[in-house]
């Protein structure tokens, strides 16, 4: 559900939460969301509907255990558990796996062995996300009476203005090209690994999460731009809005995958 105050209009997409209905349900709320609430000039090239692919399994779907390539990664997948912004195990998340399509995992395992000689390394909260566990957030977004995560991951904003640009109704996660990290320093035996200091934490939804915030001091920006760095030299790029969000892209134009259901596990 959408509603824009200001202009006084809303929609309502009711489904019966099957798998089909729900992908359906995906792709109308982006389609109208874009349409009518979202800065068409922010996202040109998501105006096509999103396709929902019909793999069934992680390798139909091309998609590898990051821990494959890099047995030793570390990772806190966030939606697996409960300690993330809808406060419960997010649907399609039966394991906390890291899973992407493989041009992005190896793209990933080589910014991860460029930091290591560094003192450096990259920790990882989400990587593909099943577009049940999409729709469950959409879900999350519409339950005006959930307000149990406020404080902490969206004490500035109400749930509606979350949609525009800190949750995606379609989101590139779901096509297995997207990450969210962050970065460690380690001891120099690679040990005693410390977050550094982003200025707020993983899903923190406000401007304060903006990779450019000027509220960030010198030393949160400095790390943030280190990442950035990193993670650009491997082919990622950042979303503004939310410092540890990349996105794999081997072209600016490179037409964008399918999006994929296979649960994580
Ligand atoms: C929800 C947050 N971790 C995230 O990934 N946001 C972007 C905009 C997305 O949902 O794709
Ligand atoms: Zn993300």
């Amino acid at each position: 559900m959408f509603f824009d105050a200001e202009k006084k209009y809303g929609f309502v997409v009711i489904t019966n939460g099957s798998r089909g209905e729900e992908a359906f349900r995906t792709a109308v709320n982006r389609a109208l969301h874009e349409h009518f609430i979202a800065d068409p000039a922010a996202e040109p090239a998501a105006a096509a509907a999103p396709v929902v692919s019909d793999a069934a399994t992680r390798a139909e779907a091309g998609l590898v255990d990051i821990r494959e390539l890099v047995p030793d990664i570390s990772q806190s997948i966030a939606y697996a558990g409960s300690d993330n912004f809808v406060g419960a195990p997010v649907d399609g998340y039966e394991a906390p796996r890291c899973w992407l399509k493989r041009d992005a995992a190896e793209a990933l395992a080589r910014v991860d062995a460029a930091l290591r000689p560094r003192q450096l390394r990259l920790h990882v909260f989400d990587c593909y996300r099943p577009a049940r566990a999409v729709a469950h957030f959409m879900r999350w977004v519409e339950d005006a009476d959930d307000l149990a995560t406020k404080a902490t991951h969206y004490p500035d904003l109400d749930k509606p203005q979350l949609l525009e640009g800190y949750i995606a109704p379609v989101s590139g996660h779901s096509r297995g090209g997207t990450v969210d990290l962050t970065l460690l320093r380690c001891d120099a035996d690679g040990n005693d690994c410390e977050p550094l200091d982003m200025g707020t934490g993983f899903d923190f939804f406000g401007t304060r999460a903006n990779t450019d915030s000027p509220d960030a001091s010198p030393g949160q920006r400095a790390n943030r731009q280190l990442l950035v760095e990193a993670m650009k030299d491997g082919g990622f790029h950042n979303h503004p809005m939310e410092w540890w969000h990349y996105t794999f892209a081997t072209s600016p134009d490179s037409a964008p995958g399918p999006l994929y259901d296979v649960p994580v596990r």
